[in-house]
């Protein structure tokens, strides 16, 4: 499987994307400056990292989704080529308009690192047909601006279409409808806040996580 993770200045788990990629796919994923203007062909899947592109100036993750490699992975994306925003990643999702809604402080104000139990959602994606609707899972959480806020009308449309993808069990940072993580309508692009990429030991959620998602995009 070829996959590709995009590095941004500030981005901080990139290696750890890599890291993933490389033990579950077995192969070497490509990684791409954010000042490259071209993905390499063929790809299988783009990972936008967690991190803190260009020092969450601005808003977070508003600077990376206007860099020049962001218009291949638009272009990419919006035609069912998968991509993983992870934490920062699903921010710059958010901020460049492949997702709707948007990343805001964590309602206590305090950077959050801990784990989280979250709860599938839907099922449909190649990110969690592995899973069974109901399923719990828990991944590290590690982020300042991880509440998720969209307007009534897109929160509603989320649920309808089915594209909430992962949910907090508890509320932890104020996110609306306690969403952790969404999918695009055709369900080819999904934004997460937690860190799976950080529990790939043998076994770990992390490492199942990915797992399944290398199976939902082969099958
Ligand atoms: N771990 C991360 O990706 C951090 C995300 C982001 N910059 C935040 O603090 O909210």
């Amino acid at each position: 499987m070829k996959t590709a993770v995009i590095v941004f200045p500030a981005s901080n788990c990139d290696r750890d994307a890599q890291v993933a990629l490389r033990q579950v796919t077995g192969q070497e994923p490509h990684m791409v400056w954010h000042a490259e203007s071209e993905l390499p062909e063929g790809l299988d899947l783009v990972v936008l990292p967690g991190g803190f592109a260009h020092g969450d100036y601005l808003r977070t993750g508003a600077i990376a989704a206007r860099a020049k490699i962001m218009d291949a992975v638009k272009k990419r994306a919006e035609s069912g080529g998968a991509t993983l925003g992870i934490c920062n990643g699903f921010q710059i999702l958010c901020e460049a308009g492949l997702l709707p809604g948007a990343l805001m402080s964590n309602t206590n104000q305090h950077f959050i690192s801990r784990e989280a139990t979250l709860r599938v959602g839907e099922t449909d994606s190649p990110y969690t047909k592995g899973y069974a609707a109901g399923d719990y899972t828990r991944f590290p959480v590690a982020h300042h601006d991880g509440n998720y806020q969209a307007s009534d009308e897109d929160l509603d449309r989320l649920e309808g279409e089915g594209r909430v993808a992962f949910r907090y069990v508890e509320p932890i940072n104020g996110s609306a409808r306690s969403i952790a993580g969404i999918t695009s309508a055709d369900g080819r692009t999904l934004g997460l806040m937690p860190h799976p990429e950080r529990d790939m030991a043998e076994g770990g959620r992390g490492r199942v996580f990915f797992e399944r998602m290398v199976e939902g995009l082969a099958a």
